[in-house]
């Protein structure tokens, strides 16, 4: 085993979208950076998470839109091309090989080292290398955890034994099951449901709960919840599964349900929230315990460690379990490891460049289903619960100029939550047809906390969707003192 040590500024664990942005801005601070991986460089989002499961949506999403536009609806002929969506898919996943990804972190002047990585003491990496052997890798200045998240599938009688799909194999399979039971009710098994739907599978979803996407407005479930329907998804609510067979492995499963139920189906997907994976990286070595996630404060520094080497960014940070979240994340992780290295001043006030604040305050979110569901910021409740003084304006999106021109027959609403002592919004959430691209308005508008008059000013072109800027603007600013 060989235990030569070498030496960086820099040392990232993790190579998904999150360490790939801290090793390049680390390196932009004109640091040196050794980026460790275990799998695939580009992590989770691009093999088995965001880039498959968007090139699924997308498809039977134009389909479906086509059939909406009068005209357009008379071109459309056949049913979706199952071959080539699945193919579409596996050229967006890059086949699962990440020769382009590592290409462009040598050219970034980034070492990549290929292995299991893990801390050993303060500033140390050991990382097992594929074929046998060790390196060991020193940190001068810091040590960047991007491990990621993986599924989180419950213990339930028979659920290992059964080989449930997870995340990982509803993005990445080759052929539609005929029967899908999908359980969970939050963005993964929303969107998973929408596309195996589409492509053939008949999709039942078991939630717990009393509907769909909980995090967001109550309507945006809703609203979901209707657009699956419609597509011939089965959802049942305060479903929990008790228990799941699958006596011949290459035969069907049974789950069974608490209310003593049972559905038999070809394949079934648990999309039921994330873990940290952390649970072997040698957290035990810096008086950390395996298997949690890591608490950092605003300028992703692991608060539970001395000296402030150790920095986690991303999803095993717990702070908002996204691409672009652990993205902006690592930009400012990179930015607060630069200028500490340099003893630079640090600005780590709120909306500092040296301070994540938009991960807590102002998470843009797209559910790609149809339709889809965007919402950036605060909810009432949320807003509520934060002892905010709040007013909330809804408007029936179908009533949109550019709404009715977009689709025939649009459905879908919109609010906005306004401080009121503040005077700007804290949060806005669309739901309809293509309101994804209408969501950055919104983040723009949150994260400058524009003053409400001001916003009066900012006229949305006609006849478009965010027409509905103005319909907001103008209920707020007919009822205000209501
Ligand atoms: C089905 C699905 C769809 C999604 N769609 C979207 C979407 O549309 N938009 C969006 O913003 N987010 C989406 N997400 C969330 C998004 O995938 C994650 O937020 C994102 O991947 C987190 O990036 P990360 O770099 O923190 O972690 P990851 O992408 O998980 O990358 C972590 C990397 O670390 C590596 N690693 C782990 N442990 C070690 C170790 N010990 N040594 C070396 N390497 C290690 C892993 O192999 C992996 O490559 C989706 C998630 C799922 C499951
Ligand atoms: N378009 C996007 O931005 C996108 C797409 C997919 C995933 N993501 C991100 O990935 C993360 C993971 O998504 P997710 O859908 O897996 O998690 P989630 O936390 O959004 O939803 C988990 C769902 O599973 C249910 N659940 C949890 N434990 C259960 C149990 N034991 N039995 C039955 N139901 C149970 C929950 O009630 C919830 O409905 C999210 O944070 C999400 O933001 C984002």
């Amino acid at each position: 085993m060989t235990t030569e040590t070498e030496e960086y500024d820099v040392v990232v664990l993790g190579a998904g979208p999150t360490g790939e942005n801290l090793a390049d801005y680390a390196r932009s601070a004109g640091l040196t950076v050794a980026l460790v991986e275990s799998e695939l460089v580009g992590g989770e989002c691009s093999y088995w998470a965001c880039m498959p499961s968007k090139a699924l949506l997308r498809p039977p999403t134009a389909l479906a839109e086509a059939r909406r536009s009068p005209g357009a609806r008379q071109a459309v002929k056949g049913p979706l091309d199952v071959a080539a969506v699945l193919a579409h898919r596996d050229e967006y996943a890059s086949y699962w090989k990440d020769d382009g990804q590592a290409a462009w972190v040598a050219k970034e002047g980034i070492d990549l080292v290929r292995g299991h990585g893990r801390l050993a003491g303060e500033r140390r990496v050991t990382v097992d290398v594929p074929g046998g052997g060790r390196r060991t890798l020193t940190a001068r200045h810091a040590v960047g955890v991007c491990t990621g998240s993986r599924a989180a599938v419950p213990d339930l009688p028979g659920l290992a034994e059964a080989k449930p799909w997870t995340s990982r194999e509803a993005t990445s399979a080759r052929q539609a099951p005929g029967r899908l039971a999908v359980v969970g009710g939050g963005v993964v098994a929303a969107e998973m449901a929408a596309a195996w739907q589409a492509l053939g599978s008949r999709v039942t979803m078991l939630v717990r709960g009393s509907g769909l996407l909980a995090r967001m407005e109550s309507f945006a479930g809703e609203l979901v919840a209707e657009g699956l329907t419609d597509a011939g998804v089965e959802i049942r609510t305060g479903a929990q599964v008790s228990e799941v067979r699958r006596p011949d492995p290459s035969g069907p499963v049974t789950i069974t349900l608490a209310d003593g139920g049972e559905l038999v189906v070809d394949e079934v997907l648990f999309a039921t929230g994330r873990a940290p994976r952390t649970e072997d990286l040698g957290l035990e070595t810096v008086g950390l315990t395996p298997g949690q996630w890591l608490t950092v404060d605003d300028t992703c520094r692991v608060t539970d460690v001395p000296d402030g080497w150790l920095y986690a960014a991303g999803d095993v940070n717990h702070r908002a379990l996204l691409t672009h979240q652990g993205k902006y994340q690592a930009r400012i992780a990179g930015a607060a490891i630069g200028a500490r290295a340099g003893g630079q001043p640090v600005d780590t006030a709120r909306w500092g460049s040296h301070a994540a604040t938009a991960d807590i305050d102002a998470v843009p979110q797209v559910v790609f289903t149809d339709p889809e569901a965007a919402s950036v910021g605060w909810t009432a409740e949320q807003a509520e619960r934060a002892g905010r003084r709040i007013r909330t304006v809804d408007y029936d999106m179908s009533k949109v100029a550019g709404a009715g021109l977009y689709a025939d027959g649009y459905r879908g609403r919109a609010r906005m939550v306004v401080d009121l002592d503040r005077d700007h919004l804290l949060g806005v959430t669309f739901v309809g047809y293509g309101v994804g691209e209408l969501l950055h308005s919104a983040t723009v508008a949150v994260v400058g906390e524009v003053p409400m008059d001001r916003l009066w000013h900012a006229v949305p072109s006609y006849p478009t969707i965010s027409e509905v800027w103005l319909r907001l603007l103008e209920k707020y600013r007919s009822t205000a003192g209501t």
